[in-house]
């Protein structure tokens, strides 16, 4: 790599790291080694070590000044940097305009930081973009036209100060999109169904569907009027008429939307109604609780019933995927028949017959003392976040007492299963492959939900299922709060109270390496697989870890035993010592790599 692309990374890291002496990256990074051969941490590159692809810094705690045209301007780093994130730092600056010079950018990740000032218009034209990250932090003004990048997939502006009108994007090239909580008004271009009311949320002046708000004529000219009238120095005379104008008009919303919440409450009252007259088909169980407490072989009529918090209004059954379960409805899954699948410290699962043959399975999730706002807000948010190794809730329920979470149900079992049930073949290439799949998905969870707080928080073998296609698939994703992960039984006693919560999923997946490599139970007869493995390798035994299976496969024991490193990294009693999902992902795809290699001489 060339010195002058060396120099300028160390001072571009210089400046984002701030001048609190805290976090000198520059002892990392030293200009006399070389960025791709000495692997500078957070810097990716090409396969012949030359070029600077990836720049990843989420949360290193950076706080200095984000410098663009450092990068940008230097040619050599902007022909091949395609990868910028900074994501969940405390980052201040603005995005300058040069930004538009690094045209391979495909992705760049700012969101969670304390940039400010406007968004330059050099930002449209980047047209190699495809996911772009400014949430949650302090961007103001409006968008440049980003709909003229064809490629764009994701936008994530939620939390910001941005105002003016909505650019008018295809919504149907994206898989995640948010714009909520900030000051666009006027007209929603046509979502075309593809997003729904969560991602415009809290915009107040900005109206049509997906949200509730109709626009009017004159609302539609709104994010027009007041586009001018930033333009302008004040309001003139007409304009002063036409504002009036428009608070009589909010005054009429306001009713209307006021009206139509009493008509609301008239019907939740009529379903809850409902819900206790299934109570009492039951023999009066507790109306608040009313989950069959025994398990029942047979399919029954559905036990389960929800009421309203505590008389307030209650919620219907907020949809959160549209292509699955697009008539979905509370009443129709508190008809269904219903079987309880599971009892996990969580909660209980349901497996529920849906009239149209869909299957789902319910979670009815105990003892969360998060409010509903906090709820839902998590939902949201989660539902952003789509992998396709990772299994998204469908629709959620959500009043003080209850909180319901639908899924679609999975035919094919378990990995739990896969590895203790009766099946014999279970080979080590496949075990490789679903070590890699799932070390993936959690690696893209984390970079996209980690800055909320948000990870998996219960990460095992029985919530890793199966797809159709036989692949893995991780279920419940954050269906554990952060609190409730604080006293997981993976929280150590090392720097407890700094517990970084990414490294408690990390070390959910360096136990699940473990079974993938021993065949063996979590738990078995009172011994804990970790600690087994652990004081096996220590009397240098290594070999006697892994599953009987796989030596009688002849699978390569040094990949075995590279695997099994990695996994003991993984379950490091402190947090910090533990690598990264991102790293984590990286070591087993070489693996992975070295595997297939050796499949292909070997043929
Ligand atoms: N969407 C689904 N489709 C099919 N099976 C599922 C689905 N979700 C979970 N299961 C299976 O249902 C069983 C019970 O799940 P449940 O989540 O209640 O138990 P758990 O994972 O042991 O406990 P917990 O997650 O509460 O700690 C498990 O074997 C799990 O693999």
């Amino acid at each position: 790599v060339e010195d002058e692309v060396k120099r300028t990374l160390v001072q571009f890291l210089a400046q984002l790291s701030g001048n609190d002496g805290q976090q000198n990256f520059t002892l990392v990074w030293k200009q006399d080694s070389d960025p791709c051969k000495d692997h500078w941490q957070g810097v990716y590159c090409d396969a012949q070590n030359m070029a600077i692809k990836r720049v990843l810094l989420d949360r290193f705690n950076l706080s200095g000044t984000l410098n663009v045209a450092m990068l940008c301007n230097l040619q050599p780093l902007a022909a091949s940097l395609t990868f910028l994130s900074l994501d969940g730092n405390k980052i201040g600056g603005g995005i300058g305009t040069e930004i538009g010079n690094c045209k391979q950018l495909t992705r760049l990740h700012l969101g969670g930081n304390q940039l400010s000032g406007g968004i330059p218009d050099s930002l449209a034209m980047l047209n190699n973009l495809k996911r772009l990250d400014i949430s949650s932090n302090e961007f103001l003004g409006p968008l440049p036209d980003l709909s003229r990048i064809s490629g764009l997939n994701m936008f994530l502006a939620q939390n910001n100060h941005l105002s003016g009108s909505i650019p008018a994007f295809d919504f149907s090239n994206f898989d995640q999109f948010n714009v909520s909580f900030n000051n666009f008004s006027g007209l929603i271009p046509d979502v075309h169904g593809y997003f729904f009311a969560d991602s415009f949320l809290g915009n107040p002046e900005l109206c049509g569907d997906p949200l509730p708000k109709k626009c009017s004529g004159m609302s539609k000219l709104l994010g027009q009027a007041q586009a001018s009238s930033e333009e302008s120095k004040g309001p003139s005379k007409d304009q002063i008429l036409m504002y009036s104008g428009y608070a009589a008009l909010g005054v009429i919303i306001v009713l209307f939307v006021v009206l139509k919440l009493c008509r609301r409450k008239k019907r939740d009252h009529k379903i809850e109604a409902l819900n206790r007259i299934e109570v009492t088909d039951h023999g009066g169980a507790d109306k608040t609780s009313n989950f069959s407490s025994e398990h029942k072989a047979e399919v029954s009529r559905s036990e389960f019933s929800v009421t309203s918090e505590s008389g307030m209004v209650s919620q219907s059954l907020i949809v959160l995927s549209r292509a699955a379960a697009n008539e979905l409805k509370l009443e129709d899954l508190l008809k269904a028949p219903a079987e309880l699948i599971g009892r996990g410290k969580n909660g209980s699962l349901y497996k529920v017959m849906l009239d149209n043959g869909m299957m789902v399975v319910v979670k009815r999730i105990k003892d969360w003392t998060i409010s509903s706002h906090d709820f839902k807000q998590r939902m949201q948010i989660l539902s952003q976040a789509k992998h396709p190794h990772v299994l998204s809730p469908l629709a959620f329920y959500c009043s003080k007492q209850e909180k319901l979470l639908v899924y679609e149900y999975q035919q094919n079992g378990s990995l739990f299963k896969l590895l203790h049930g009766t099946q014999k073949t279970f080979d080590w290439t496949r075990r490789l492959g679903i070590a890699a799949i799932i070390a993936e998905a959690l690696t893209f969870m984390h970079q996209e939900l980690g800055q909320h707080g948000i990870v998996h928080g219960n990460l095992k073998s029985s919530n890793i299922l199966l797809n159709k296609k036989m692949e893995p698939c991780v279920s419940e994703y954050g269906v554990l709060g952060v609190d409730d992960q604080q006293t997981s039984p993976f929280t150590t006693p090392i720097g407890a109270g700094a517990l970084d919560v990414l490294k408690e999923d990390v070390y959910g997946f360096g136990v699940i390496l473990l079974e993938l490599l021993t065949g063996k139970l979590v738990k078995s007869e009172g011994i804990d697989l970790t600690d087994w493995v652990q004081s096996v390798v220590r009397e240098e035994w290594t070999g006697e870890v892994f599953d009987k299976s796989l030596i009688s496969e002849y699978a390569s024991e040094e990949r075995m035993v590279n695997l099994l490193q990695v996994a003991i990294r993984c379950v490091n009693r402190s947090p910090q010592a533990r690598p990264t999902m991102n790293q984590v992902s990286l070591m087993i795809n070489t693996i992975k790599d070295d595997e297939e290699k050796s499949l292909i001489s070997e043929v």
